[in-house]
């Protein structure tokens, strides 16, 4: 093969053309560039919101790379024979891909790797999708970190690579090969219909990343500090679905926040910081991957949790009808937005794992169904930090009381408006949308008064707490 044959790019998490390394260097090499996405089992497994998500993404992606005169290819299957077969069509001798980090992924892109080069066909991948190699923040005895604070401290002061610019051209094959068609792929048809109230609350795509982002630097930065923890104020920078289809890419956001950390902003540390949440959450998922699925820490194994899904209360909770108003009004925001703000992810995860003594894998699965910025290491990180399983997390015995946290987080009740609308006069359109987002066979509307406690917030703390002393022996 000639040195201009093509480059196959496998897109995966990394729908954009700024800081996208892999993009970058394809580019750079002179030779045509032929971007696909493959639809393998690990994507038919996603959960209804992720998996629209993910298809609005593509959908906004392939405009973008048309407007360079480029295209997205579409193709179904093992990745390593839909690659090959590309390979074959299109006389590519390259493929190139952004690194993904959970187990599967990794697992899948090994297997790849060997056959190409099986078949005489290079395949290198790149970083991008984080700021930091796993394998590259080491403790002074060269193992993995288990401490966030610690953690933040071996990184602040690192040197991240800088955000490569968008290349200014791709260069187009002779010939394109055939493409799937994504309306065919029916992504967002687990949704039903919620799909449509989806739809009018999540912005799609690098254009609208940026713009987002570019705004939070300048309006919302300096006071992020201060609001990150009000549900109600537009508080948080809104990067969290962006950075799960990698429509931004972390080294923007970091390179952005440091920008503003050095002028003296005063909310650009606390930021900062957030962000190796989700590192520290990737390095965790990296080192000790069972976290995704069980408990981190064993111990745990024996804590007698509910694992029964069916119960009325655990319902309660998925359908925010537990009749405490603030946990009501999260599981409400996630139904209508497929996101739900950090403090009151932190509550309903408390409510459900010590109030209602439920696994947190119930909760867990409920958001990886229902969270447009699922993330599978944040997703598990939170909940086992919340249920006191997981690594450096809250103590099971600190119970966060919803009542509190309102009168706290929510004084004017604001955030409640927004999603509850029963006994109000005139209820939101947001709380009015929930009705149309969620199942029909869940026959619930408006004209519904609103629940008592299934568990009152005495009983459900006496309760866990006895358990956890019990345990404790
Ligand atoms: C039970 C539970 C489940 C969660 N599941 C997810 C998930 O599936 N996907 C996800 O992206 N985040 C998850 N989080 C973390 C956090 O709630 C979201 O990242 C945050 O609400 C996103 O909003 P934002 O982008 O406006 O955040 P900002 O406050 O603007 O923060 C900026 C970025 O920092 C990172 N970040 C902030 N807080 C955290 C955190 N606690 N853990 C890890 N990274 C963080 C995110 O990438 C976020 O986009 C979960 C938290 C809990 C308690």
């Amino acid at each position: 093969m000639t040195s201009a044959s093509p480059i196959l790019l496998w897109l995966r998490r990394d729908l954009r053309l700024h800081d996208a390394p892999a993009l970058a260097d394809a580019c750079a090499s002179g030779r045509p560039v032929i971007p696909v996405f493959i639809r393998d089992a690990l994507t038919d497994g996603l959960g209804a919101a992720p998996k629209w998500r993910l298809g609005r993404g593509l959908e906004v992606f392939s405009h973008l790379l048309e407007a360079k005169d480029s295209r997205l290819i579409l193709r179904s299957g093992p990745p390593q024979e839909a690659l090959q077969a590309l390979a074959e069509e299109t006389g590519a001798t390259d493929v190139y891909w952004t690194r993904a980090y959970d187990p599967a992924s990794v697992e899948r892109d090994t297997g790849v790797k060997a056959r190409l080069k099986d078949a005489g066909i290079g395949a290198r991948s790149f970083a991008g999708a984080l700021l930091f190699e796993p394998w590259e923040v080491q403790t002074k005895d060269g193992g993995p970190y288990r401490v966030y604070s610690p953690f933040w401290k071996a990184v602040k002061g690192r040197e991240v690579a800088p955000p490569c610019a968008a290349p200014k051209r791709i260069a187009a094959p002779k010939a394109w090969p055939e493409s799937e068609r994504l309306a065919d792929w029916a992504m967002g048809a687990a949704m039903q219909r919620g799909a449509d109230v989806l739809e009018r609350h999540v912005d799609v795509g690098e254009v609208a990343a940026r713009g987002r982002f570019e705004r939070f630097l300048d309006e919302t930065l300096d006071s992020y500090k201060a609001d990150r923890d009000a549900p109600a104020a537009d508080g948080t920078s809104g990067m969290s679905a962006f950075l799960a289809t990698g429509e931004i890419g972390p080294r923007t956001l970091w390179h952005g926040a440091m920008r503003a950390w050095h002028e003296g902003n005063a909310g650009a540390e606390t930021y900062l910081k957030e962000l190796v949440w989700r590192e520290f959450a990737w390095h965790l998922a990296w080192h000790t991957p069972h976290i995704l699925e069980r408990n981190w820490r064993e111990e745990w194994d024996a804590f007698p949790w509910s694992e029964d899904e069916d119960r009325p209360e655990v319902l309660a909770w998925k359908q925010g009808r537990t009749g405490i108003p603030l946990v009501d009004a999260g599981m409400r925001e996630l139904q209508v937005t497929g996101t739900m703000h950090n403090r009151v992810r932190m509550i309903v995860a408390s409510y459900l794992t010590k109030h209602l003594m439920t696994h947190w894998r119930i909760g867990q699965r409920w958001f990886e169904e229902h969270l447009v910025d699922w993330d599978p290491a944040s997703n598990a990180m939170g909940w086992q930090w919340v249920a006191g399983s997981g690594p450096d997390a809250a103590p099971y015995f600190r119970i966060f009381n919803p009542e509190t946290q309102r009168e706290k987080f929510d004084p004017k009740e604001r955030y409640l408006h927004r999603w509850i609308g029963e006994g109000q006069g005139a209820p939101s359109e947001t709380a009015l949308a929930y009705y149309e987002a969620i199942p029909k066979s869940w026959n619930l509307s408006p004209g519904d008064a609103y629940p008592e406690p299934v568990v009152s917030l005495p009983d459900g703390r006496a309760r866990a707490l006895a358990a956890y002393e019990e345990r404790r022996g």
